[in-house]
């Protein structure tokens, strides 16, 4: 996909399986969102093919636009109505039955929210209107953009817990995030773009464990003098701090019997690697435009 001279999207090939929960991840500009409204239907590719089963989304068939479900921004509610008739009025647009609308404010937990109007709900509440009124129509496939931004962690696991039930149901989604834990909680597979490319794509396990990285095995304060984490350690760095002694090592099983040999397992922590990691290690830490 080009925007004039700039290839946003270039030579990105994916398949995503009925019923999986896929996570398209990259730093600022990758081309997340460009590939998520070509897989939607809302651009259409300069060069290459997009399918969802038989369908060119691009062409916008009405029989694939009720099979899936697209998050809207929450800028684009229907003015000064309350969440109840917004999604009443989403539902009429695909002619589900009355009732529905209840349902979905149930399954979103915004029951005690029903009368309020979209302006004047908080951020995390807009979110989750924004997903029921994607979910309205009872699509199998949902494509969420950036679903958690700007929410408090305790919004943030609460929308984790609606987004698992989504595929819990048995329905394919596709989320773009800028956060590394929750694509390792709820993902079953990532794809890890950069400059309009896919970098990697597995499961984050299999990510993580292709990094091959050391763990790092953390111990309270005077846990352990520093002779004896040295000894420990062997040709492994020891870091000290107010913290605690850290040995990071790429032989934990080893460490850990000699820590527990010398009875110096006080406060201990074993930290590997995490999404967070390959994502970095991929894309690099320097900010992008
Ligand atoms: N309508 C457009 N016209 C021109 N260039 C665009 C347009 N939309 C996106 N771009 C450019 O295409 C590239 C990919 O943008 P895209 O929004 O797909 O990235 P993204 O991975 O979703 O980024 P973010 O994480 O910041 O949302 C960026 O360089 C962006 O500036």
């Amino acid at each position: 996909m080009t925007y004039g001279d700039l290839r946003a999207v270039d030579g990105v090939t994916f398949t995503i399986e009925p019923g999986e929960f896929f996570g398209l991840l990259g730093p600022n500009g990758a081309g997340k969102t460009t590939t998520l409204e070509m897989v939607e239907g809302l651009r259409h590719p300069t060069a290459g093919t997009v399918r969802i089963g038989e369908h060119e989304p691009w062409r916008r068939e009405p029989e694939l636009q009720q099979r899936i479900g697209v998050q809207l921004q929450s800028s684009s509610f229907f003015e000064r109505l309350t969440a109840r008739e917004q999604l009443d009025t989403f539902g009429a647009l695909y002619g589900v039955p009355a009732g529905r609308s209840e349902e979905m404010l149930e399954q979103v937990g915004l029951v005690g929210k029903a009368g309020v109007r979209t302006e004047d709900l908080s951020g995390g509440q807009k979110q989750r209107l924004s997903i029921a009124c994607a979910l309205i129509h009872d699509p199998e496939v949902v494509f969420l953009d950036e679903p958690s931004a700007a929410l408090d962690p305790q919004a943030r696991r609460n929308l984790w817990d609606v987004l698992r039930a989504i595929n819990d149901q048995g329905r394919t989604v596709v989320l773009t995030t800028h956060h590394m834990d929750e694509a390792e909680a709820l993902c079953d597979r990532v794809a890890i773009m950069d400059a309009g490319r896919i970098l990697r794509l597995d499961t984050p396990a299999a990510l993580v464990r292709a990094l091959d990285a050391p763990v790092r095995i953390s111990l309270a304060p005077g846990a352990l003098s520093i002779e004896d984490a040295r000894a420990v350690a062997g040709h492994d760095p020891v870091d000290v701090d107010a913290s605690g002694t850290t040995i990071t090592t790429r032989e934990a099983s080893r460490v850990l019997t000699d820590l527990a040999q010398r009875d110096a397992l006080d406060g201990l922590s074993v930290k590997g690697a995490s999404l967070e990691d390959v994502f970095l290690e991929l894309t690099g830490r320097e900010y992008r435009a």
